[in-house]
């Protein structure tokens, strides 16, 4: 039901594969590399918005997540630091929640994302952010997506509600839409911003 179909990396993820060491790694001051996670319910629309900011496309017809897949994009800011992100895009159907500990652990970043036209979707995302604040890096960079923005005539969570539960817990917030594109670079920019630097040497 979703772009998951597109990745080509699609559910490549192994618990071999997982390293749970990766922090928000600098490589270096100007080369930063980070392990980002996305969570969220099911049909939100991760994997769209994966698929848009890795290929830039959009495919309405494709499959659920089944545990969850890796992709990985580098971004250039503006002070000319790179962003190497390592995007684990997990599955979020609820017979596969017991695995979300295993891609979150260790993460830099966390993308929490609901669509804003399911309060339920929105319920769930509240869900994740306190199992992130028991449970995550005390360090982890947080952002609240609510996604499928270009459904306005639908919308029932209103944004202010979004503003708020990001404020209260110190998450940087955003509405996307993988459809249309809007705010899809804007969310990785603004991560990549929020990263910790490492401290010059002396
Ligand atoms: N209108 C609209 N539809 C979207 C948007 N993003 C995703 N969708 C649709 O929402 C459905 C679910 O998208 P997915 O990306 O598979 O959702 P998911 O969160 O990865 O779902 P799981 O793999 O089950 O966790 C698909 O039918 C998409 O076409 C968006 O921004 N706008």
């Amino acid at each position: 039901m979703g772009c998951a179909s597109s990745l080509p990396d699609r559910n490549s993820g192994t618990l071999s594969g997982l390293s749970n060491s990766e922090n928000a790694v600098p490589a270096d001051a100007k080369n930063l590399r980070v392990k980002l996670v996305l969570l969220g319910d099911s049909g939100v629309g991760k994997s769209c918005i994966v698929l848009r900011f890795v290929r830039g496309q959009f495919d309405a017809t494709s499959k659920v997540t089944v545990g969850a897949s890796f992709l990985s994009q580098t971004i250039a800011l503006q002070d000319s630091t790179t962003v190497k992100f390592e995007i684990w895009d997990t599955a979020g159907q609820e017979r596969y929640s017991a695995l979300a500990p295993l891609y979150y652990r260790g993460a830099g970043v966390a993308v929490i994302v609901y669509d804003i036209t399911s309060p339920e979707s929105f319920k769930k995302a509240q869900y994740w952010v306190k199992e992130l604040q028991k449970h995550g890096s005390p360090d982890i960079v947080m952002a609240l997506v609510g996604n499928k923005a270009d459904l306005h005539e639908k919308r029932e969570v209103p944004t202010e509600d979004g503003m708020e539960l990001a404020e209260k817990n110190g998450m940087f917030f955003i509405e996307t839409s993988a459809k249309t594109a809007d705010n899809i670079n804007q969310l990785f920019e603004e991560i990549g911003k929020r990263l910790p630097r490492p401290a010059p040497s002396s």
